[in-house]
């Protein structure tokens, strides 16, 4: 049976094909906002698959997703799915289907305790104890919402494209902006990641995914893995459990 695996996060929504065995090699990414019938006929034209399993953090994108495969078997993914995770949180139902999807991928390819770092729209942590019990996480702002709404904020800042800072005292404003979001970002990861894990039992097995997770793993030896698929790798376990 082949899975068509939707990761609908907000900035953009990456597809991919996953059978029993794995992942396929074919990815796709789509601009969230640009997420429509038309959008997902384009996308999807060269793909065979037998059933979609949707995991979404954007309602309205998710409902245009949803209708679209209204002829296929469909599953949305939520924290009552079986994901081969148990989870340990006051209100389940509020945790983004993407943290609970990062908990399933992290647990099925790297084992428990561990800790996801997704660096996307939002840098999320999230904490899977031993035993694969989720427990809970982070919630800070990604890179880009970061230096972008300082850009928006002020008179004088531009927009910059994020790359590593060749040195800690800038020499020009772009410079001394991709300090304080590359450098500060992996102080940021740093602290958090010692906290979470002094909270833990067991030493965790640190894992990073999402769009900047290349650029702010490189010289941060506390991130043992960078997973750019980790989410979709969830998405995969838990249609192979649905369907
Ligand atoms: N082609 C790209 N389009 C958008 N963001 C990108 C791209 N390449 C790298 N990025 C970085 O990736 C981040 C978004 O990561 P992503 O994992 O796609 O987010 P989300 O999962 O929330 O949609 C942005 O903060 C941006 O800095
Ligand atoms: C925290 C998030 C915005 C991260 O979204 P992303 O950066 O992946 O687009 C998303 O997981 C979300 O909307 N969560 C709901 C609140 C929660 O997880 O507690
Ligand atoms: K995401």
């Amino acid at each position: 049976m082949r899975f068509l695996l939707i990761d609908n996060s907000n900035t953009r929504t990456k597809f991919t094909i996953g059978t029993r065995d794995g992942l396929d090699n074919w990815l796709a990414q789509v601009p969230t906002k640009e997420i429509s019938p038309t959008e997902l006929d384009k996308t999807l034209i060269d793909q065979q698959f037998d059933a979609v399993m949707l995991c979404s953090v954007v309602p309205e994108k998710a409902a245009i997703i949803a209708q679209y495969f209204s002829e296929l078997p469909f599953h949305q993914l939520d924290y009552k799915t079986d994901m081969g995770i148990h989870i340990d949180y006051p209100k389940p139902e509020q945790i983004g289907a993407d943290r609970l999807a990062n908990a399933a991928g992290v647990h099925a390819l790297y084992g428990s305790p561990a800790i996801v770092i997704d660096l996307g729209t939002a840098v999320t942590f999230d904490a899977i104890g031993a035993n694969a019990t989720y427990l809970g996480g982070v919630i800070a702002p990604g890179l880009a919402s970061m230096t972008d709404n300082l850009s928006k904020r002020t008179a004088l800042l531009p927009k910059i494209e994020l790359a590593e800072p060749a040195n800690a005292i800038g020499k020009s404003t772009t410079e001394a902006m991709l300090v304080g979001a590359v450098f500060g970002y992996r102080g940021l990861i740093k602290e958090i990641i010692k906290k979470i894990t002094r909270e833990m039992t067991e030493k965790p097995i640190i894992v990073a995914t999402g769009g900047d997770a290349t650029l702010i793993a490189e010289g941060l030896p506390e991130i043992d893995h960078v997973s750019p698929t980790l989410t979709l790798e969830g998405v995969r376990r838990a249609a192979t459990l649905q369907f």
